[in-house]
């Protein structure tokens, strides 16, 4: 083996092997940390496939995790794991192909290890040797009790020259500013079922990141959501790595989603590209620069997509695209516009290493950055069901009837198809009168150069006399015609998206609030349905009058602003509607409301591809 013959890897290697075993021992382990003392190497393994063959390393790491088992409140010794192999797989990422000293490698374990300790935060492979500082230096009061791990091919503690680190203080805690860290599921507490999609989240990833830690309230969706990303990232597609990964950068940029931005511009580098383009789209080459008109109208107008954009997309010319590079391009536009509203309806935190993620410098006052300010999000947490108001109080029951008499409605008493169509349309009038958050936060400055014209957005556009034309989807509909046409131009992504969307119409655990064994279909079709209103898609055979009945005001703004304009939700919004609900049905409404998104979005762009192609 080559690697073997390089003086180093061989051992790195098995270095990782050990504490890939004892991550997955920890991991495995619900409770927290006390259990590492009995877990033993290869129990549960979540990497089952990796041996570890030197026992020496295993004994050595046992002591190490005993060791730090013990350090009071905090993360726990998974994290801990999970950071030594992110640190390590990111470390044999960095020098592959170069000679590798175990005693760097052991170094930037320790480093690993010290800031793990203190920040209780998951540390992303980037992370560790990126410290823009360089010297990476203690202050005292950052100092853990942090294990020497001795490399014994030296004979010593690697890192004994080292003093320590400085650590970056969290700025907020946990992965949603909405929802308190104790309502989020703690890994190392999963069931055998969140267990293996975390697990595999995290081999894909290489973190788990706070998008993950927040969809893994329903782990049935978070796999096939992983699996169409991965698919859509990770496979040799129409376009290459470093193009989708902009490309994702661009979309998130439309919402100004510094969140997505970031992490894409880690995995843009990761994959080779050139980092000039990050200086704004007008360093992108010409064919990614003039895909920033479809992804501005698809944002915020998808309606306004014609055969012709498509067109001056596809003509023949140096910069052109084929037709699948162009379907690979969509999906990835409307993937991350809906990611966008994911993450800003669930007031996702940033990563660690991001702008906005934890920081060197002082506290300062609240802690929250001047836009979150501006947005109501300095208010506290509050806990969902915490609040209780007289009026809320049998609002879930009230819906709950009203839910059971809808149902209950026989044919002959269903509105005639004309009333049908007056209170679509009056549903759709409707909806553009929901107010969004009136402040136009100015876009933050290193997201804004991504795209061009930052004043267009959505608007409140029939106020402004513009009309959305109705959208009939018996003319065009995702399973009879969407879905074939991007299977046709990208194997098995209309496969992917298809069991997705369904996933999120169909997922239910019977649930309302307390309430249990009850049907929510009639709730969850009156959201969905909401959001296509609100891009005027209309299905004939459903009575939009149950949408007012279903949907209060609060629940509409709050949709209007996820799904509109995402960047503008705020804590107070997401805080007002459903009160007694809980915070995973809080974010199962998110991925209702961004697949909702993302299939609209799709079904006018691919309404305007098929015009093109016929
Ligand atoms: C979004 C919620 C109303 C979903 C509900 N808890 C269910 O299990 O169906």
């Amino acid at each position: 083996m080559a690697q073997a013959s390089r003086p180093g890897s061989h051992r790195v290697k098995q270095c990782l092997q050990s504490l890939v075993f004892f991550r997955a021992s920890c991991f495995s382990q619900a409770g927290g940390p006390a259990p590492i003392t009995s877990a033993r190497p290869g129990q549960n393994a979540l990497f089952s496939s990796v041996p570890c063959r030197d026992p020496g390393l295993a004994a050595q790491a046992t002591r190490c995790a005993r060791r730090l088992a013990w350090r009071p409140g905090g993360c726990g010794v998974q994290y801990l794991f999970i950071s030594l192999v992110q640190a390590s797989l990111g470390v044999l990422a960095r020098r592959r192909g170069k000679r590798v000293k175990c005693c760097d490698w052991l170094a930037d374990l320790q480093r690993a290890l010290r800031l793990t300790l203190a920040t209780g935060h998951l540390l992303p492979p980037l992370f560790v040797n990126t410290d823009p500082r360089g010297a990476m230096r203690l202050s005292p009061r950052a100092a853990m009790p942090v294990p020497d791990i001795m490399c014994r091919q030296c004979n010593a503690g690697c890192n004994n020259k080292e003093i320590g680190t400085r650590v970056p203080q969290p700025l907020r805690p946990g992965p949603s500013r909405f929802i308190p860290q104790e309502e989020i599921l703690r890994v190392g507490n999963e069931d055998a079922n969140m267990h293996s999609v975390l697990a595999e989240a995290f081999a894909d990833l290489g973190r788990l990141d706070n998008i993950t830690l927040l969809m893994v309230f329903h782990p049935q969706y978070l796999e096939s959501f992983l699996k169409t990303q991965h698919y859509l990232l990770q496979m040799d597609g129409p376009l290459p790595a470093s193009h989708q990964h902009y490309i994702g950068i661009m979309a998130a940029a439309r919402h100004q989603c510094s969140y997505l931005v970031n992490l894409h511009v880690n995995d843009f580098i990761h994959s080779g590209g050139d980092q000039k383009w990050l200086n704004g789209l007008e360093n992108a080459p010409p064919k990614l620069q003039s895909l920033s008109e479809l992804n501005k109208i698809l944002a915020h107008r998808p309606w306004l997509i014609t055969k012709e954009h498509i067109e001056q997309l596809l003509k023949t010319g140096e910069n052109n695209w084929s037709l699948a590079e162009l379907i690979h391009a969509v999906v990835l536009l409307a993937h991350y516009h809906s990611l966008a509203s994911f993450t800003f309806g669930c007031g996702i935190n940033p990563e660690i290493q991001s702008n906005g993620g934890p920081t060197f410098r002082p506290p300062s006052v609240g802690n929250y950055c001047i836009c979150d300010i501006t947005n109501g999000n300095h208010e506290g947490h509050t806990p969902a069901g915490s609040v209780v108001v007289s009026e809320s109080s049998c609002e879930v029951e009230a819906l709950m009837e009203k839910m059971k008499q809808l149902q209950e409605i026989r044919p002959d008493e269903m509105a005639s198809q004309e009333e049908m169509a007056t209170r679509f349309e009056q549903e759709k009038r409707e909806s553009m009168l929901v107010i969004a958050a009136d402040e136009d936060p100015p876009p933050a400055r290193d997201v804004s150069r991504h795209f061009e014209d930052t004043s267009y957005g959505y608007k409140d556009f029939s106020r402004r006399g513009m009309h959305v034309p109705t959208f009939r989807v018996q003319d065009f509909n995702w399973e009879d015609h969407g879905y074939s046409l991007v299977n046709r131009l990208y194997p098995d992504v209309g496969q992917l998206l298809d069991e997705k969307f369904h996933m999120a119409y169909n997922l239910t655990y019977n649930t309302m609030a307390m309430h249990s064994d009850v049907d929510t279909s009639t709730l969850r079709r009156a959201i969905w349905n909401y959001v296509h209103c609100m891009f005027g898609i209309r299905y004939d055979d459903y009575d939009y009058g149950e949408i007012n009945q279903l949907l209060d005001r609060s629940f509409k703004v709050y949709i209007k602003n996820v799904v509109c304009s995402p960047e503008k939700t705020t804590k107070r919004m997401y805080d007002s509607f459903w009160r007694q609900f809980k915070h995973s049905e809080k974010v199962h409404v998110n991925l209702l409301l961004m697949e909702a998104r993302m299939q609209a979005e799709l079904l006018y762009a691919l309404r305007a591809i098929s015009c093109y192609m016929t």
